[in-house]
Parts: C-alpha cells; structure tokens; sequence
C-alpha cells in the first residue's frame, strides 16, 4: 500500500511542504505515544496489536462446525458489522452474506422470507451486548427460525464482550461464542473476531486478512517510522489533520473499485466516531469512482473549498476488455479494457482537482485480497489514531451516542429516561401538506 500526498500540497485548502515538516516533528511525539500505548495494551491502542494477538485458528475452529452453509447473516450493527461488511463485499465467495445492521421492518422481512434458514449461520455480533438493534434483530430471526421448525441453536453464534445479554444468552443455550478483544473499540476490530468469523464462514483466508495487518503494524516498528515521509499510514493521519485544521472539514473517500465500496462506509465510522469530538472533526464523505464523477465532482471541483479527496483504487485488478466498434465517435474506445478506462478517470480526476488548486490524496492497494485489505483497513486505523492524537480528540470513546439510545430506550418503555421526555417535549412547526 502507498500513500501519495502530492496533490494535498499548495493547494486551497492545502498545506506546504514546510508546514508538513514542521508537523513532522509533532508526528514523531504521536508516535511514541502510540508505540508506548500499544505496548501498554491501553484502551484504543490495543486494537493496534490485533494482527498479532488475534489467532486465526481460534476464529476458524468456533465457525468450522457449521460446515459449507448456503448464506451467513450478521446481525450486528456499527463497528459490529461493517468491517465483516467490508471483506464480504470485496471478496467473492460461494457463501451469500447478508448484514441486519438496522431495524428496518420491510428489509428485515424481505430478507428473512428470502433466507434459506435451514441453511443459514446466524452470527451475532455486539461487543456490549445491549444494542438495541441488534438484540431486537436478533429476536426477529430467532422467531423466524423457530417459526421455520429450524433450531436456532443449531446455526447460531455470537461475537461479544465478556459481558451482557449475549454472553448470557451463548452460556444459557450453550452458543459457539467468540470473544470481542478487551481495549477494542467497535470501529477499531475488524482486524479480530468480530470482523473475521464472517470471512471465516465464507472461506476466506483470514490468517492473510491478519498477514496484510502486520506488514502495516511492522511499518509501525520499524526505525524513523515516527515519520509521516516514512509510514504512510502516518502520511495519511497527518495530512488528513493538516487539511481538517486549514478548513478541509470533509473528507470524500472515492473508492474506484465496486468491491470498496462498503470500505468506505467502514471508514466514514472510524473517521466520524473517532473524530467527531469537542466541535472538532472531519465529515466523511462516501463516494465511488468513476459513478461519482457524475454526481459528486462538480461540488467537489467547483463548490466550497472546506474538502479534501480521497482516492483509492487497486493497481492490479481482473479486466475486461472493450470491444472494437465502428461507432462514431467511440473508435477510441474500442481495444481498450474497463479497467484501464476506469484508471484514465481516476487520473483525470485527481488532475481535475489539482487544476482546481483542491487537494486530494491518493492511497493505492495491490489488488483487492485479503492480505491488501488488512493492511488497508489497519493503515486507516492508524492514520485514524495519529489524526486524533495531533487534534488532541479521545479517539476510542464516543459519548455523543448514548443521549439518543436512552431516548430511545425510554420512548420503549425501557426506564425512566429524561431524553425520552426531551423528545416527547419537542419544539414542532409542522408544515402539512395534506
Ligand atoms: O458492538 P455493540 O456494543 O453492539 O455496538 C455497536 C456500535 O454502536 C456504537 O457503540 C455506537 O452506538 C458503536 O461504537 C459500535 O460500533
């Protein structure tokens, strides 16, 4: 993996090559407290330390009863699901997974009509083990194989804190239980159980998902690594954090590879939930090259100079060429391939932002496998935790959160809760349009 921060340079909002200098200095205090948080195994830092302590055989033996199913659903929903999101979308496989990581009646019942039950694992992940979401997820397709004459018990598993209803509920009914490693935040565990027993059940090769985050991790360790002109995974935290302090207040990661696609959902909650602390904080913006160019890019060339872009693509992918025609005007395509069309737009766009004096940053990948999305996805968290120690954020708790889950809770009926009566009191000027 590469990180090329060229076009962040002299650009409006943008920073200087002095300036990355200067930062440079402070880059290397960050890293001696990562490297001593990580050492520590503290909160937050641990997750740094997965790609060494997460044992993939553990992973593979808790699924591997459940032999070759025909689908897999996670029901999980945040940090829960979208790193197991992640490597499904982006790796084929003969198992078909689904993700409930939302409470929507309709998408629920679709998929569970659809589902052959009989033939699906059921993987239950939440490191709490109280999220709403999940739990009443969980109920729902409980019910729906109960209702199927399909033991639940049989096909089900759960990923969680040592903990919590779900812990409970594993030793009750005697559930294959995996644990969420202690000092892991959410967003911050793709890199263990809670991002791998998906991939385990869908025959990827977990042990190079881990493989590609150590190669990350050793950039880490090795000597000058304290250095964002060294690490790249330091070149992207800092450049992110230079950009966000001179108005780059989003951050539109571009993708161009379908199979990233939810990569970038992944990142927009490690960015967000990471970040977004104390008024401080970079919006993340999801996008996908080159279907965005043609929607997106206008406003990203063109619009408010508060953005930075990130583009990402593999350097190696299948292809697939484009065939002769004698169409006017369409010659020049033809004997081309999809693949070398899509790198000339990813080209032409990151030069269109630099003609526009906009910054962007370029991180390339191998190719779309294992082994090039556990160095990506460790890269990023990284990145993630230097940006958040530069910006002076506590990168690993997210506190915001629980004002509405409480509302919510008590709205249910689940306890006296002053913002259920917060919400029940709002403020309305309705408009009707009836
Ligand atoms: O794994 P859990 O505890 O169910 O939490 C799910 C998600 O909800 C959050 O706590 C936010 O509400 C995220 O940080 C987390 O990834």
């Amino acid at each position: 993996m590469n990180v090329d921060i060229g076009n962040a340079l002299d650009t409006s909002p943008g920073v200087s090559r002095d300036g990355l200098e200067r930062l440079d200095r402070r880059v290397e205090r960050a890293h001696g407290r990562i490297q001593e948080g990580r050492e520590r195994g503290e909160h937050g830092f641990a997750a740094l330390n997965l790609p060494e302590r997460c044992d993939p055989r553990e992973v593979e033996d808790t699924v591997a009863p459940f032999g070759d199913p025909r689908a897999v659903v996670t029901v999980g929903i945040g940090g829960s699901a979208l790193g197991a999101a992640t490597f499904s979308a982006a790796l084929e496989s003969d198992v078909d997974a689904y993700f409930l990581d939302n409470v929507d009646p309709a998408h629920a019942r679709r998929l569970l009509s659809s589902l052959p039950l009989e033939e699906t694992v059921v993987n239950v992940v939440s490191k709490s083990g109280t999220t709403a979401e999940t739990l009443a997820n969980f109920l729902v397709v409980r019910d729906a194989m109960q209702r199927a004459s399909v033991d639940w018990t049989d096909r089900t598993f759960v990923t969680t804190g040592p903990s919590g209803n779900l812990r409970e509920l594993a030793a009750k009914h005697d559930l294959p239980a995996l644990d969420v490693p202690e000092g892991v935040p959410g967003r911050f565990a793709a890199l263990s159980p809670v991002g791998l027993a998906c991939a385990a059940i869908q025959g990827h090769d977990v042990e190079a998902i881990l493989e590609g985050g150590s190669a990350a991790a050793d950039r880490l360790d090795r000597a000058g690594a304290g250095s964002l002109f060294e690490t790249p995974a330091y070149a992207y935290g800092a450049v992110t954090y230079a950009l966000a302090q001179r108005g780059a207040g989003v951050n539109a990661v571009m993708p161009y590879a379908e199979s990233l696609e939810t990569f970038a959902e992944w990142f927009a909650q490690l960015w967000a939930e990471s970040l977004g602390k104390d008024g401080l904080g970079q919006t993340p913006a999801r996008a996908l090259g080159a279907t965005d160019q043609h929607s997106q890019l206008q406003l990203y060339r063109a619009g408010p100079r508060d953005k930075l872009v990130t583009l990402l693509r593999p350097t190696e992918r299948p292809d697939l060429e484009i065939p002769e025609t004698d169409l006017e005007g369409l010659s020049y395509l033809g004997g081309s391939t999809l693949g070398e069309l899509l790198d000339a737009e990813f080209e032409a766009t990151e030069a269109s932002l630099a003609a526009a004096g906009r910054p962007s940053v370029r991180i390339e990948i191998d190719r779309v496998d294992e082994r090039s999305l556990g160095e990506l996805l460790y890269a990023m968290e990284a990145a993630c935790v230097l940006h958040g120690d530069l910006a002076s954020v506590d990168t690993f708790v997210q506190p915001a959160v629980e004002w509405g889950k409480r509302a919510a809770r008590g709205l249910l009926g689940g306890g006296e809760f002053p913002e259920a009566e917060a919400v029940r009191d709002k403020e309305t000027l309705i408009v009707d349009g009836n």
